[in-house]
């Protein structure tokens, strides 16, 4: 390990006293607390965060019944810190107290606590069995995430709600998008295998590495051979209909990734849109890796005069801006920092998106349209009022959906035919102008 346990746990106790106290996104806390400087340690406290959040509800419950009174802040933070690793089960509980004894040690503000760090998780470990079988019998410890959260999915998927649940608590697999300009699927696994990576493909371009590494370990990343995309977000090149020389406007288009795969699979002329101008530089960090080129606007794709000034397409894509609820394998802590109330606001803003950006597509031409949102508002019910508003609209069906709506619900394998095996949440519609099917 690259710094000493005990200063990793203290430095993610610190982002952790953000996430919870200035509701800071795991992101930014993770930028706040290290140093770009550092890459490994950033890795190990990065690697802290995401355990904790993934047992926050959990770990609320162990400090509420181990503790009399409220903690202070700052030691709290540790705690929780200390617990989720204790309940991640892979340091040994002895190395996870003592390690922590050691943190309270080294801080000023924590020395006078340390004895209470090892009497509370002592005390964790010898009632660990008992306090555990607990979480089971509430639905925010069992399945880490609020009560409005575990509701909203259980009313909308009411056969599946458990299985999502769960595996929106696992880690996310590591996998990659193969840049089919540069190689093939088969010839990338030879090159994996031969360099000792275990490796199977999940999707037509999709292939998973297990265990996961960090990508500059990865042979070719740097050539531009792969990517890093989840399957389930892959399927846009699958869906929309393109040929060498189609002027396509990626019209949500941040950091690029379904920009960079646009041009992968064809010669494309594309303009990738961005409201953010921050976001908008990955577009192109993005795209130079690949040795890709695309027409960067930063701009409001729900501004028609903006959008004018742009000329014709043959097709568009709207990548919206969402709630993010199928991603939360990749974000755990989308669960604790969004609101129901997100849900309505951002339901509207893509519906906004939709009406402007419809008026560019061409008769007879399509608009994908997608969100990594499993949440009806943002999907199937957005779709449908757009349907009823627009009579000229039709929905495209092809061989990965019958009805032409795509939906994704996070799983881990899950086999349907011509679908990956391992994919976040996603849903795709495929709208075109005027050919009623
Ligand atoms: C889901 S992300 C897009 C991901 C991207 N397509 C990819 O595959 O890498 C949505 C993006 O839309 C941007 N956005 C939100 N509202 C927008 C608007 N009105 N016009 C243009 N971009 C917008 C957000 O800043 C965000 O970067």
């Amino acid at each position: 390990m690259s710094i000493p346990l005990n200063q990793a746990m203290l430095i993610s106790a610190s982002g952790w006293q953000k996430i919870v106290s200035e509701s800071c996104s795991l992101e930014k806390a993770l930028t706040f607390c290290t140093s770009d400087e550092q890459p490994e340690a950033r890795s190990v406290v990065q690697s802290l965060l995401y355990t904790t959040v993934r047992h926050r509800a959990q770990v609320d419950y162990l400090v509420r019944k181990l503790v009399k009174k409220e903690p202070q802040e700052k030691v709290r933070s540790l705690l929780c810190v200390a617990l989720a690793l204790l309940l991640e089960d892979k340091e040994k509980p002895f190395t996870v107290v003592n390690q922590t004894v050691e943190a309270a040690k080294t801080d000023p503000e924590l020395s006078w606590s340390s004895g209470f760090f090892n009497a509370v998780l002592r005390n964790f470990l010898r009632n660990r069995s008992q306090l555990t079988a607990a979480f089971k019998t509430n639905l925010s410890t069992r399945y880490n995430a609020p009560g409005w959260w575990i509701s909203k999915i259980k009313r909308s998927y009411p056969k599946s709600w458990q299985s999502i649940l769960s595996t929106q608590n696992k880690r996310p697999p590591l996998t990659l998008r193969i840049n089919r300009a540069k190689t093939t699927v088969d010839e990338f696994l030879k090159t994996l295998t031969e360099h000792g990576f275990q490796a199977k493909p999940i999707g037509t371009w999709a292939v998973m590495i297990e265990p996961p590494c960090p990508v500059n370990k990865i042979p070719g990343f740097s050539e531009g051979l792969c990517s890093v995309q989840d399957a389930g977000s892959q399927l846009v090149t699958e869906l929309l209909e393109l040929k060498d020389g189609d002027r396509v406007l990626d019209a949500c288009a941040a950091p690029g990734g379904k920009t960079a795969q646009l041009l992968e699979t064809h010669r494309l002329d594309v303009t990738a849109m961005e409201i953010d101008p921050d976001r908008a530089v990955r577009i192109n960090e993005t795209l130079s890796r690949l040795g890709l080129t695309a027409k960067i606007v930063v701009g409001d794709a729900s501004d028609e005069s903006v959008l004018d000034k742009l000329g014709e397409f043959d097709a568009i894509l709207l990548d919206a801006p969402c709630t993010a609820s199928g991603i939360v394998r990749r974000h755990p802590d989308i669960v604790w920092s969004r609101r129901s109330e997100d849900i309505d606001v951002l339901a509207s803003r893509q519906a906004h998106l939709l009406e402007t950006l419809w008026k560019k597509v061409p008769q007879g031409k399509q608009l994908l349209y997608v969100v990594c949102s499993i949440f009806p508002e943002e999907g199937p019910m957005q779709i449908q009022r757009f349907l009823d508003r627009h009579p000229e609209a039709s929905l495209k069906t092809n061989t990965l959906s019958s009805d032409g709506m795509l939906r994704l619900v996070p799983t881990e394998n899950e086999h349907v035919q011509g679908l990956p095996i391992n994919h976040d949440g996603f849903f795709y519609a495929l709208l075109v102008k005027g050919n009623k099917q």
